[in-house]
């Protein structure tokens, strides 16, 4: 018999994403259907997006051999009905007020600061790189965590140092870079480009630094094509595009217009929950069919 979710406190609602206090050690991480698009969370949910992700994190955990902050299986007796499949019991940790992040090709934030200062959190990159080009070796660009409703700040190793300790920073880096580095390799390996990725990391009650959170999920990384990849080329995300398409190009709505956007048709709702199974089971090589849950 799993307990109820009522059981649980409450203790962060995040834009698709909640968060429980299970008991003294240890928390419940839900992950919902719900999807964002430009800044908005969609009113249209995406069956088993939720499940997807979680099985992903899980998957992703195992094959990266990291410590890290699971402390139960994705079936744990303490995870509820209603949520079993998209949570996971983890251990409460001391979380490093820091984003890490972790990016192998420019795009996003990373290139809105290097067309204006060629470099990015004060790492100088080479000349003439454009939307897409890979980065190699991958760096390290930390940003601070945004008020609700913010964009994250990309921030300096040299402030995240003074924040946190020139130790502690060092080791952010190495482990940031290398789980992306190893996270990265497996997907491509499958034919997914993981452009850049964001980690959180925590400290245990015994003092050891700990993965947590999500890791590699369309959510926390840019998940790319990579049949479609080109030197130089920025990709459409794996996951959203087809949601972003559909607003941009046919819904009639637009980013500045100033309202949320309409509701999805099912068919874009189908093709995009079809695009989170298809990424997990590319990556993963088992079948979503076998993940805990109700199939929404
Ligand atoms: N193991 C941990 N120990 C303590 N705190 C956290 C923690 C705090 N915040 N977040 C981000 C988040 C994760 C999921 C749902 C949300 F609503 C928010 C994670 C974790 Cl993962």
């Amino acid at each position: 018999m799993r307990p109820e979710l009522s059981e649980y406190t409450p203790i962060y609602s995040g834009k698709v994403r909640e968060l429980y206090e299970v008991d003294d050690e240890h928390l419940l991480l839900v992950a919902s259907d719900r999807i964002s698009a430009y800044d908005y969370i969609l009113d249209t949910p995406i069956p088993d997006k939720g499940r997807v992700l979680t099985a992903m994190s899980v998957f992703f955990f195992d094959a990266l051999g990291v410590p890290n902050h699971l402390a139960g299986p994705a079936d744990d007796p303490r995870i509820p009905e209603p949520v079993l499949g998209r949570a996971l019991i983890t251990r409460r940790l001391d979380m490093v007020p820091v984003e890490c992040v972790a990016r192998g090709y420019l795009t996003g934030s990373g290139l809105r600061e290097y067309r204006a200062n060629g470099e990015v959190c004060g790492v100088p990159l080479p000349e003439g790189l454009v939307d897409g080009s890979r980065i190699d070796p991958p760096i390290f660009t930390p940003a601070t965590k945004a008020a609700v409703g913010d964009h994250d700040e990309n921030v300096s190793f040299e402030r995240v140092a003074a924040d946190v300790g020139i130790e502690l920073a060092t080791r952010l880096r190495e482990l940031t870079l290398g789980v992306y580095a190893r996270g990265a390799d497996i997907a491509r390996e499958r034919g997914i480009i993981l452009a850049d990725t964001k980690f959180e990391f925590g400290h245990s009650s015994d003092g050891d630094l700990l993965l947590a959170d999500e890791v590699l999920t369309p959510d926390s990384s840019r998940y790319w094509d990579g049949r479609l990849y080109e030197p130089g080329k920025a990709l459409p995300s794996f996951d959203k595009q087809i949601v972003r398409d559909w607003l941009t190009k046919e819904s009639g709505w637009s980013t500045d217009a100033g309202t949320p956007p309409p509701p999805l048709p099912d068919d874009v709702v189908e093709r995009t929950r079809a695009r989170y199974i298809e990424a997990y089971e590319r990556i993963s090589g088992l079948s979503f069919a076998d993940w805990p849950g109700a199939a929404a």
